[in-house]
């Protein structure tokens, strides 16, 4: 029998915690209709990550598959998240990052469509702030980014790296689609990816009051 160019238990782990992580933002109605995307390193060179065109509030273990830095399948015949290749690109580029997160909610699209022309949301003044990892005041402001949605990924992917090669940030939203944030960990991940949630409706309401 032929090993595993991974370990499967470490397999086994990632995708109980990233279904039982994403079972919690589905039931906020982050993931509606088969959208969204989810992943976790599972070593320097593989990545867990969802399958494509799964109910992420249902999913199972065999809806977790493993695909190289490059987003190519691996022991598998499966077809991995459309959007792989912004996954994988964070993973390349950054080894300290462990974990990727990707939901359509309502707050995050409306967001990115208000937000598109200026090409980005500017965060600034919140105590949630301090919910960025390196952030330790409020008195600081964070640019989140709003890129124009693409079907074509390497597009898409060009996009952000020449972001990154500009500025440092964990997250990003892509008009009229939703948020990517990203962490070292599930944890911080979810973290981050619930800070700009509050953050972007906190936005979006100062702006009906004004
Ligand atoms: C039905 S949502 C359209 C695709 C998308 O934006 C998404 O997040 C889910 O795609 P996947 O291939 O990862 O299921
Ligand atoms: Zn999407």
């Amino acid at each position: 029998m032929d090993t595993l160019p991974f370990d499967g238990g470490r397999l086994s782990r990632c995708a109980d915690d990233l279904i039982a992580g994403i079972r919690v933002l589905s039931e906020r109605g982050w993931t509606p209709a088969t959208s969204s995307n989810f992943s976790m390193r599972l070593d320097p060179g593989h990545v867990a990550i969802t399958v494509s065109g799964r109910d992420k509030g249902r999913l199972e273990r065999d809806d977790i598959m493993v695909v190289d830095l490059e987003g190519r399948p691996v022991a598998t015949s499966l077809r991995s998240s459309a959007e792989t290749l912004l996954h994988t690109q964070l993973y390349a580029r950054y080894p300290e990052i462990g974990c990727v997160l990707h939901t359509h909610s309502l707050v995050q699209t409306v967001a990115s469509r208000l937000f598109a022309g200026a090409g980005h949301v500017h965060l600034e003044g919140y105590e949630l702030l301090k919910a960025f990892h390196g952030n330790h005041t409020h008195e600081m402001a964070v640019e989140l980014p709003v890129l124009p949605n693409s079907q074509d990924m390497p597009v898409l992917a060009a996009q952000v790296d020449a972001l990154l090669d500009r500025q440092s940030m964990w997250g990003y939203l892509i008009d009229g689609h939703g948020l990517y944030a990203w962490g070292r960990d599930l944890a911080e991940a979810t973290r981050h990816l619930e800070a700009f949630e509050f953050l972007l409706a906190c936005e979006l309401e100062l702006r009906k009051l004004r």
